[in-house]
């Protein structure tokens, strides 16, 4: 059986594949990402994933690793994850009131096969007061996230609506990742699924 590795330290790609109970283990990559140059996003995400994904050894025959990288991306620039609260305030500042792009590249590797592909979701803002922006600062959400938000979090009271996989947004492709998986002999273990009702009764 192909075993799963995900070069990543996030915490949200992890939950995203706990989600669909795809058995993984985690490594983290040590990639540095500042030395980076700055190119259009999709080359960017693409460049990244793939430098974060062979980063990480083989360490067994079987293993398929899986790495990825979102920035957003607004009016030609590329935004990371923001270093301090003035930079994740003028990230946010640019991105009231209008529609960004989120982009996340992804590196699926065995030693048989190799996928990369670049996922794109639109984002629009709602038109956010100095006041929205430095409540929002205040939870401390913004600062380990492209720019310098969080959809799934605090964040979600900025968006007004999103055009593409909400999940791409989050850090991972979900559906297309486990597409993808498939012709590696990866597979969701559905089976593991709570089925929860809840209503009147
Ligand atoms: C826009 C947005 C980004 N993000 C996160 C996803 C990514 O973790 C992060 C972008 O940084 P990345 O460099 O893509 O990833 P990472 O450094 O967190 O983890 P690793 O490189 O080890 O895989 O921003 C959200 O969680 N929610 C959002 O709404």
């Amino acid at each position: 059986m192909p075993q799963l590795v995900l070069a990543s330290s996030s915490p949200r790609r992890r939950e995203l594949l706990d989600l669909v109970n795809v058995p993984y283990e985690a490594r983290k990559q040590l990639v540095d990402e500042s030395k980076m140059t700055c190119r259009s996003p999709r080359a960017y995400v693409h460049a990244l994933a793939e430098l974060k994904g062979r980063s990480v050894p083989f360490s067994v025959d079987n293993e398929v690793i899986l790495s990825a990288d979102t920035v957003v991306s607004f009016e030609g620039n590329v935004l990371g994850k923001p270093k301090n609260r003035e930079q994740a305030f003028q990230m946010l500042s640019m991105l009231s009131g209008n529609i960004h792009d989120v982009y996340t590249g992804v590196m699926i590797r065995s030693s048989e096969q190799e996928t990369i592909f670049v996922e794109k979701t639109s984002v629009e803002f709602w038109p956010l007061s100095k006041e929205d922006i430095n409540d929002y600062l205040d939870t401390g959400d913004s600062y380990d996230k492209a720019g310098a938000y969080g959809i799934q979090s605090h964040g979600s009271i900025l968006v007004k609506q999103i055009k593409g996989d909400y999940y791409n947004v989050v850090g991972l492709p979900l559906s297309r990742v486990i597409r993808s998986l498939r012709s590696y002999g990866i597979y969701p273990d559905l089976s593991q699924q709570e089925h929860k009702v809840t209503g009147n009764s």
